[in-house]
């Protein structure tokens, strides 16, 4: 975790502001809630579906961020962003609690991992109900909430969104759900910077790769065990830390970003730039079937059409 003295930013870097971390309970939202502590915020609340989950997070905020001499209130608020009236009424809450909101940190999400095929529909309802439609109920919700709070769109104006996506650029093998969600994302942040900037929003985004976190605790035994070498394949040759793409998102979320809009941050050791083929790789081929492009099978398939075509 980023902390007083150890911080990369200025300690005001965030003063006097009110954030909103969705996941801010564990992981790399609670990482984020951390730094925006340390970066002076006066407010930050986060969000969850899971209430002792938030409520241990606080504790672990607050004392930290008095014993370092931190002046910030933490609101644990218990919201399931798949639901709008759920996401409704845990901004009205932090808006009753704070009186405005600076920054919200779309940090909420998740998958499992699965072949395409078995993917059922409730499963990916869900995941893309969680990434996708969760992080637009927050940005409508946010903007509806502030909109309300003041006349001519005066709330609105300086707010700073930060979405976080994932490393989906060569797709994502075994979690096509997540990846079209996250891609979703990538687009909805190019358009509504665009679309909002008018009222003085900026909307960003942060793609971290492996980042060693509590999420990746929730997978399967295998897939944890393949995450070392997945991790050691990254140009860097090693998973990320939850500090740093937290680092990744207070930089958009400051004015050292100021001129910063619709730009998606890629926090991945550079893993983005070679994952496709050796994540596909893990993944064994079929025992009966032959990779669609092994010569045999092209040949099978297309030989006379090919022949014919260059007769
Ligand atoms: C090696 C490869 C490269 C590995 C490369 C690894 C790269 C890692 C990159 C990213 C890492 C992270 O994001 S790590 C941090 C993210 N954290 C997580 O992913 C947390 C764990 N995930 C989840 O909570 C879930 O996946 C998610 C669907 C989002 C929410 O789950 P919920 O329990 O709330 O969902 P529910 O509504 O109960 O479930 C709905 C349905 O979803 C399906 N479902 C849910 N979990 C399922 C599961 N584990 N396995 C099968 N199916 C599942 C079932 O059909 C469920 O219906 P029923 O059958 O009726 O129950
Ligand atoms: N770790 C990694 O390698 C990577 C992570 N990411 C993404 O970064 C984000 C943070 O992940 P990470 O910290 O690693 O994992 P965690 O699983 O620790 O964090 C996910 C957080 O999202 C919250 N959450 C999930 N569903 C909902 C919901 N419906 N409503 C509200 N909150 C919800 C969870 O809280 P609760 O269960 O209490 O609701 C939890 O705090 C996620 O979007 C993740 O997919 C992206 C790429 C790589």
């Amino acid at each position: 975790m980023v902390g007083r003295g150890s911080s990369v930013y200025a300690n005001d870097v965030l003063g006097g502001e009110v954030v909103l971390v969705t996941g801010g309970g564990s992981g790399i939202g609670l990482a984020t809630a951390w730094a925006a502590v340390a970066g002076g915020a006066a407010g930050v609340a986060i969000a969850g579906r899971k209430g002792h989950r938030l409520e241990a997070a606080a504790e672990v905020l607050v004392e930290r961020g008095e014993a370092e001499g931190y002046d910030c209130r933490i609101l644990p608020v218990v919201m399931d962003i798949r639901h709008l009236a759920s996401v409704e009424s845990g901004i009205a809450t932090v808006i009753d609690v704070f009186g405005r909101i600076d920054v919200v940190v779309n940090n909420a999400g998740g998958q499992y991992v699965s072949p395409a095929e078995d993917i059922s529909p409730k499963g990916w309802r869900a995941v893309v109900d969680t990434n996708l439609t969760g992080t637009w109920n927050v940005l409508v919700g946010v903007f509806a909430a502030l909109d309300a709070a003041a006349p001519d769109k005066a709330a609105l104006r300086g707010l700073r969104c930060v979405n976080v996506v994932a490393d989906m650029w060569a797709g994502m093998p075994h979690m096509a759900h997540s990846g079209a969600a996250r891609a979703g994302v990538v687009n909805l942040t190019h358009t509504l910077a665009v679309e909002w900037a008018r009222y003085g929003i900026r909307i960003n985004a942060v793609a971290p790769g492996i980042i060693v976190s509590s999420g990746l605790d929730s997978y399967p035994a295998p897939v944890r065990a393949a995450l070392p070498s997945i991790a050691a394949a990254c140009p860097t040759g090693r998973g990320g830390t939850e500090s740093e793409v937290a680092a990744a998102i207070i930089f958009l979320a400051s004015s050292g970003a100021s001129y910063v809009n619709g730009a998606v941050l890629r926090v991945d050791g550079g893993s983005s730039l070679r994952k496709g083929i050796e994540l596909s790789s893990f993944f064994p081929p079929h025992p009966a079937i032959p990779p669609y492009h092994s010569a045999p099978f092209l040949a099978d398939k297309y030989g006379a059409f090919i022949q014919a075509s260059r007769l």
